[in-house]
């Protein structure tokens, strides 16, 4: 018989926006609990719980709340837009209107507006050393196959303009850019089809973790890129595989709303890999 004293569980919940699936730990008031070895474990489909990103809520000493974000990989990510949408109507559950939220990115904030929940992921980061690249090139065409934008938002997107996302699978190039020596800390991709003006198809490749239904980083990253090649406005509507995003790059960063699930709350056992 076990020591329930002793026995200690880990309780998470599980949730997706836009298809983008999410273990999240809430280490609120205790010590951080998530390393390299528990995400992948966790991450794996087939003995753990499965997810595109795992996120940890922490106590924000400048902010309501921190928050970080790790890869089915095991590799930590600087940003992660539909976690940050998924954890701030959470949290926002609890009450009130406005979130603020200490990231590796910086300090990002969720508001709700007219009942809809957008978060602010941020300016854009556009210099080539601050997405990071490996050499000083121009960003907005990047010396690779179909004339990339390279694009920073705390993470590295390298966006790829195609004539029609449907027939474009993420998985035939999106390792090979993922991997290219053009990205000292490896990249994103997306496959971009601009339907218009305020309309762009994109599908994702995402580092550390492969094709996803939705990139909410990704999703901001390409609305930019496709505002500074002059094909769309500033604010755009973003179809993909798992769902619709709103994007809006304003004066203070690229503003991001869309739809968030919570699927579950569960606890993992002492004796799954690195919960004791
Ligand atoms: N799905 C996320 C982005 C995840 C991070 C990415 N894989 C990385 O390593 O940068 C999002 O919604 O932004």
């Amino acid at each position: 018989m076990r020591d329930a004293a002793t026995h200690k569980t880990l309780a998470f919940l599980k949730m997706h926006g836009a298809g983008n699936d999410f273990v999240i730990i809430d280490s609120r008031g205790r010590d951080a609990v998530t390393t390299p070895a528990l995400a992948r474990a966790l991450g794996d489909r087939h003995r753990g719980v499965g997810f595109d990103q795992l996120a940890e809520i922490r106590d924000g000493t400048d902010a309501d709340i921190a928050l970080d974000f790790w890869n089915s990989d095991g590799s930590r990510a600087g940003a992660c837009g539909n976690a940050t949408r998924c954890v701030a109507e959470l949290v926002m559950g609890e009450g009130g209107d406005r979130l603020t939220i200490r990231t590796a990115r910086g300090l990002l904030e969720a508001r709700r507006e007219d009942g809809t929940l957008w978060v602010n992921m941020g300016p854009p980061q556009l210099n080539w050393d601050a997405i990071p690249l490996a050499r000083e090139v121009d960003p907005l065409h990047l010396p690779l196959d179909g004339d990339p934008v390279g694009v920073g938002m705390g993470n590295p997107h390298c966006v790829v303009f195609v004539a029609d996302a449907e027939a474009t699978d993420p998985a035939l190039r999106g390792p090979e850019v993922e991997h290219d020596p053009l990205f000292p800390e490896r990249t994103n991709v997306e496959f971009a089809e601009v339907r218009g003006p305020g309309e762009i198809r994109m599908r994702v490749w995402e580092r550390g973790t492969g094709i996803t239904l939705a990139c909410g980083s990704g999703a901001c990253a390409t609305a930019v890129a496709a505002h500074l090649r002059g094909l769309t406005d500033r604010r755009v509507r973003m179809e993909l595989d798992g769902g619709w995003l709103e994007l809006d790059w304003r004066e203070d960063g690229v503003w991001m709303s869309g739809p968030t699930a919570l699927v579950f709350r569960a606890e993992l056992d002492a004796d799954f890999p690195g919960v004791s």
